[in-house]
């Protein structure tokens, strides 16, 4: 991520007109911002009260009151109560009811509703949102188009490398209302002309992008997430469905290898064009009305994959130097989208081959003349069993994966991913990772216990040393997974935080030639 762009926007207005399309008549108070939280309240702000899920924000009015609030909205039980207005010493309070849940459209009306000259693609899903965020705006910023996004990562203008010109980090994957306009306002002003966003449940529940002009929805994907919030599967498939209520809503962008897909085309209005994309060799779910996007004849090689994408708009061949299936989905849901905006298939399979993964996921490095070094995040079980899954597919020689246990920290993992390590890769190595205060050693040898061959298995606690090792070890043909620490740049021995970089120590490797 890049240094924070500072965008001022003058906000500067009278809530007369404003709340006068909320059909509450006050008197004219010039603010200058929207405030939810009431430790931010400036006298020129309006503090926004709001019952929350665990704090009641009206309870926090008499702190906004000493801060100098202006204005004060606050939320009310009953329609009754609507426009009925009172003084607190200099503070004029006003009851909203259903604020909550009208705070979009309040926000959009406010910063004069920033999103509508810019096309806006929200991604939804359980796993994917980051990359296919990512992977959309970065195709827009190849295809010459101004692009942000805003998600897990922070929020900010992508370039054509993925980099990230950032605009400030967000608390939430999904930003509340008010920060949402705001974004799109600074976004607009940047002469921004698409917005890719991850969407959440939470979000959808709580109504933070109800007023927000989506174009394009995309669905990646729906397991298992979040029941402690949602209470069950049903409610939690329902909310991630609540997008497709998105105001002028033009395309559903759905994964036909996922059965969820099904339940959103049972529901789309019948102004929303479906869009299915997948991958041809699995069961989809197409029919005559649909718009497809499909990956078919798919080859994987180590640089990546190609494929014929068939599609509504066409037929091309397509490279991608990402790894792993999951990716091809990823991609599929951000050229789709891009198709769906507008953009001319021929230019999309031009750049395709350019898009770069988030950092740190499954990030490729390699030259014709040594074996290809893959950074990743990995450090679960499962998640190093999926990882060697999909970089199997592109293997074409021996597969090498270097990976390590956290001390201090759930020691059960340890030989659930020896096991997963021996099982799916053929040369294994043991390293560091982040020990903490226990001895790498016992870590080791906590992994060791997974494995049925451990006298096959090298330990190198220094992480460099086992890079260095596995690359003079393979060949141009073979595969290196270096697992678990992805985009982190640190390394914790003991009580110590020592910088450590993997990214940057592979990418200078390749730079320097030296393999
Ligand atoms: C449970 C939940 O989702 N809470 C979200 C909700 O906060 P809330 O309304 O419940 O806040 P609260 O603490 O009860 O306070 C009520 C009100 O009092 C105000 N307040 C509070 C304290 C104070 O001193 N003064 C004050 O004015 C608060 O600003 C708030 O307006 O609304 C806030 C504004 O939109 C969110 O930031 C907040 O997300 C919290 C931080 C959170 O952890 N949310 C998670 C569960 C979440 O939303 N996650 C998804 C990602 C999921 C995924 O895909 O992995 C996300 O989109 O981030």
């Amino acid at each position: 991520m890049q240094a924070k762009q500072h965008i001022q926007l003058n906000t500067t207005q009278s809530i007369q007109p404003l709340l006068a399309k909320f059909g509450i008549e006050t008197a004219d108070i010039m603010v200058e911002s929207l405030v939810l939280d009431s430790r931010e309240v400036a006298i020129h702000s309006a503090f926004i009260a709001l019952k929350g899920h665990v704090r009641d924000g009206r309870d926090f009015i008499p702190q906004a009151v000493s801060l100098g609030a202006k204005v004060i909205i606050a939320e009310c039980d009953t329609q009754q109560e609507h426009g009925q207005t009172s003084m607190r010493e200099q503070s004029l309070i006003i009851s909203f009811y259903d604020l909550s849940a009208q705070l979009s459209a309040l926000a959009a009306t406010f910063y004069h509703f920033p999103a509508s000259e810019m096309q806006i693609i929200g991604v939804t899903g359980t796993n994917g949102k980051t990359s296919t965020v990512q992977l959309t705006s970065q195709l827009a910023a190849l295809l010459n188009k101004r692009a942000a996004s805003i998600g897990t990562l922070g929020s900010g203008v992508i370039s054509c490398t993925g980099e990230c010109a950032s605009f400030g980090e967000t608390i939430n994957t999904t930003p509340d209302a008010i920060t949402m306009h705001k974004l799109m306002a600074q976004f607009a002003q940047d002469n921004v002309k698409q917005v890719a966003l991850e969407v959440s449940s939470h979000a959808l529940v709580q109504k933070r992008v109800a007023a927000l002009k989506v174009d394009v929805a995309v669905l990646t994907n729906l397991t298992r997430d979040h029941l402690d919030y949602h209470g069950t599967m049903q409610a939690y498939a329902q909310a991630k469905r609540e997008i497709l209520t998105q105001p002028e809503l033009k395309f559903a962008v759905l994964n036909g290898n996922e059965i969820e897909s099904k339940q959103w085309l049972a529901q789309l209005p019948n102004t929303v064009t479906p869009v299915v994309y997948g991958i041809d060799d699995e069961s989809l779910l197409l029919s005559d009305a649909q718009k497809v996007c499909l990956a078919k004849e798919l080859e994987y090689s180590s640089q990546g994959c190609r494929f014929t994408l068939v599609s509504s708009w066409g037929e091309c061949e397509i490279q991608l130097s990402l790894l792993g299936r999951f990716n091809i989905f990823n991609a599929l849901a951000a050229i789709a989208s891009q198709l769906c905006l507008g953009q001319a298939l021929t230019d999309i399979a031009d750049v395709a081959q350019q898009l770069v993964p988030v950092a740190g996921r499954m990030e490729r490095f390699s030259d014709e003349k040594s074996p290809t070094v893959v950074v990743d995040y990995a450090h679960t079980p499962d998640a190093l069993k999926q990882a060697l899954l999909a970089l199997r597919q592109h293997s074409e020689g021996r597969l090498f994966v270097i990976f390590g246990c956290g001390g201090d920290r759930d020691k059960g993992k340890r030989s659930l991913m020896g096991e997963a390590a021996e099982t799916c890769a053929d040369v294994v190595m043991i390293t560091n990772d982040n020990s903490r205060s226990e001895d790498p050693n016992a870590i080791a040898s906590d992994i060791l216990a997974g494995c049925i061959q451990p006298e096959k298995i090298q330990v190198e606690l220094d992480r460099k040393c086992a890079i260095d090792k596995a690359v003079a070890d393979a060949t141009p043909k073979d595969i290196i997974l270096v697992a678990g620490k992805g985009h982190e740049d640190y390394q914790i021995i003991g009580s110590e935080t020592v910088a450590y970089n993997e990214r940057e120590y592979v990418k200078q490797m390749f730079e320097r030639n030296i393999t």
